[in-house]
């Protein structure tokens, strides 16, 4: 088995956490002389080949730790952040680890590594390639370094340890680098003139095994399922470590990640979310019956490399070949092989299109997790991750395999129908801002709207309404969640569809008439600042940098109180006003934290007084057209 783990960051990923995720992995229960597991570093950073060195070493003494005393949390942090029982063997293991996390965080802060750091040749000549000439994240060679070899390496009980391989392709600012897809299109290369294993993981950094029999349990599936031919993949949910009670920020995505998956389950599989997920090497080389060739012999699926070789220079040579800048010019690769390239959401895409090759996937969602990710904790790096995704998806949506078309011919209408649900999501932007302004507005103007409540069609409107919260409401408490989060997550829905998706759906028009605004894939940040921390996990919003997208937001909250007040104050008549009533004051509701963060909090992660100001001059401006308009 070949793991892949993604890291792109040092100072938004920490290396720490990134080597946390790769020693859960190493420390699999799976024969450790058939697994590998490969880190692509699209950072170039010296700091995380150092971190992965450190790793290396206190590896040797992990693995044995775990396999002898059963350890389930085999990711060090969360096991010394458990409720482990101490003896001397855990105690001395703690030491290892404080030891090189310090080493690793002295590192990051001091931002490079030198020579003091580093107790052999050997390491000296791994970082040689930094300190000789230009040497950027967007400008370098490749550096490829075998940090443990199994057939060598030997853990402190005298067992093989696994391959371990730090990557870090070739980048030049001429030639496109197609972020992650790129990151693992080069990564399926090197590991297949390397070790070549049938089955692949691929792992986000910040998603750490929480389950050591994972792997195992996965090959049992690859190996008999019923029809075994055509399954392409496993994918597991993604879920997560360290929510707030009521997931303010609806991060556990709980209907896309957990209950859709597996309704897709009963038609051709769930689609792919980009970690977690457990591929047949073969999927990545064309459909069950129509195989494309790779450019050359050693990259087949079925190519099999010559053993304990992984450090011979031709090997060395060839995987530095493979990971070049321009290797993929003029080839399959992103197009018919690999992972495909041409949208911000490659794991949404690539999955989409391996289902229309004819593969089918298959969801597994054991009630132990068994992969914890990260958050992101602050209300704006949640709706920018969400911007991203969606134009992401209406880049497929407009594509030439979009699920409208090329979709429904290759899977079927049902299929489909669920890909092109998700692509062409950033639509709910229109009725949620029109709901969020046009009530509140008319009701300004004493203009009814909807059907008095006394009349037959009001039922109509009660039905829909309660019937789609009643459908979430009961899915959420179905999924093992709470009414709280569902509340979360309902308010969410409103709050990206004022800022996620509109601003989505105007940068991809911007993209389509060539004013490119976006900077590409913005990687999320995993760093928690104290202070950040203890106001989600208190349940506060973070509002905190004067955001364009937080003004439609709070020009709402706004209107919606001042329409609500409007009616309340001025006994307007209820029987004709009732359902503008109920929308402003239900705005009102989802608005609280919103209203809250603008008027009555004096901390940093207030909404910045500009954005108050901007926004209630704007709802004056509405309101004066809505007037002269009518
Ligand atoms: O140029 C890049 C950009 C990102 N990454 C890696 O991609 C992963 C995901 O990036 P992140 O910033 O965490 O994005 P998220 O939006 O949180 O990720 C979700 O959305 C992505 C795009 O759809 C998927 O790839 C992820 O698996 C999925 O968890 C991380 O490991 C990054 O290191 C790269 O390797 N190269
Ligand atoms: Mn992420």
């Amino acid at each position: 088995m070949d793991v892949f783990v993604c890291t792109a960051d040092p100072f938004k990923e920490p290396p720490l956490s990134v080597v946390n995720t790769a020693l859960s992995v190493l420390a699999y229960d799976y024969p450790p002389e058939k697994l590998s597991v490969y880190v692509s570093d699209d950072g170039g950073s010296e700091l995380t080949l150092f971190a992965f060195m450190e790793a290396a070493k206190f590896g040797r003494f992990w693995l044995p730790f775990c396999k002898e005393y059963n350890i389930m949390d085999r990711c060090p942090d969360a096991y010394f952040k458990s409720n482990y029982s101490a003896n001397s063997d855990t105690q001395f293991i703690k030491e290892m680890y404080e030891n090189m996390k310090e080493k690793i965080e002295n590192v990051v802060e001091k931002g490079n590594v030198t020579d003091e750091d580093l107790s052999s040749e050997e390491e000296l000549e791994a970082f040689s390639k930094w300190k000789r000439g230009i040497f950027t994240p967007q400008q370098h060679p490749s550096v490829i370094q075998v940090l443990l070899e199994s057939d060598k390496d030997k853990d402190t009980a005298g067992n093989p340890m696994p391959n371990l391989i730090y990557v870090s392709r070739e980048k030049s600012k001429a030639s496109p680098h197609n972020f992650k897809a790129g990151a693992l299109n080069t990564l399926i290369r090197v590991s297949a003139v390397m070790t070549n294993a049938p089955i692949i993981l691929t792992l986000d950094c910040d998603m750490f095994s929480n389950d050591p029999k994972t792997a195992e349990r996965v090959i049992c599936f690859m190996m008999d399922p019923p029809d075994q031919s055509k399954l392409g993949y496993i994918q597991f949910p993604q879920m997560y470590h360290g929510l707030n009670k009521a997931d303010i920020y609806a991060v556990e995505f709980k209907q896309p990640f957990q209950i859709n998956a597996m309704g897709m389950d009963g038609f051709r599989g769930p689609n792919h979310v980009g970690t977690g997920c457990f591929f047949n090497r073969r999927v990545f080389f064309g459909g069950p019956s129509s195989f494309v060739q790779p450019e050359m012999p050693e990259l087949r699926p079925d190519y099999t490399p010559k053993k304990n070789l992984i450090k011979s220079p031709s090997i060395v040579n060839l995987a530095h070949q493979v990971s070049g800048c321009n290797y993929e010019n003029q080839s399959n690769w992103g197009l018919k092989i690999g992972f495909k390239y041409g949208t911000l959401v490659e794991d949404f895409y690539s999955g989409y299109r391996l289902q229309c090759e004819g593969w089918h996937s298959m969801f597994y969602h054991p009630k132990r997790p068994a992969f914890l990710g990260d958050v992101p904790i602050t209300l704006i790096d949640v709706i920018t991750q969400h911007k991203r995704w969606f134009v992401g998806f209406l880049d497929v949506a407009f594509s030439k395999y979009s699920p409208l078309t090329f979709g429904v011919r290759s899977m079927g209408f049902l299929q489909s129908s669920i890909y092109v649900h998700y692509s062409l999501w950033a639509i709910w932007s229109i009725p949620i801002v029109a709901y969020a302004f046009i009530p509140q507005l008319a009701l300004l103007n004493n203009i009814s709207i909807f059907p008095k409540a006394s009349d037959g069609w009001f039922l109509l409107y009660s039905f829909l309404f309660l019937g789609a919260y009643g459908q979430q409401c009961i899915e959420f408490i179905q999924g093992h969640s709470t009414t709280q989060r569902w509340w979360s997550d309902q308010r969410f829905w409103l709050i990206k569809g004022l800022t996620s998706y509109p601003f989505a759906a105007i940068e991809f028009v911007t993209k389509l008439i060539g004013i490119d605004a976006s900077k590409g894939f913005n990687v999320t940040s995993k760093v928690v600042d104290d202070e950040q921390g203890k106001m989600y996990d208190q349940g506060i919003f973070e509002f905190g940098v004067a955001s364009p997208m937080f003004v439609p937001l709070s020009m709402a909250a706004i209107l919606n109180l001042v329409s609500f007040l409007y009616g309340f104050l001025m006994m307007i008549n209820l029987d004709g006003f009732f359902v503008q009533m109920f929308i402003a004051g239900f705005g009102v509701m989802n608005s609280l934290p919103v209203l809250e963060a603008m008027v009555f909090r004096s901390d940093k992660g207030r909404m910045p007084t500009k954005i108050t100001i901007i926004s209630a001059c704007l709802v004056f401006v509405l309101y004066g057209l809505s007037f002269c308009l009518h």
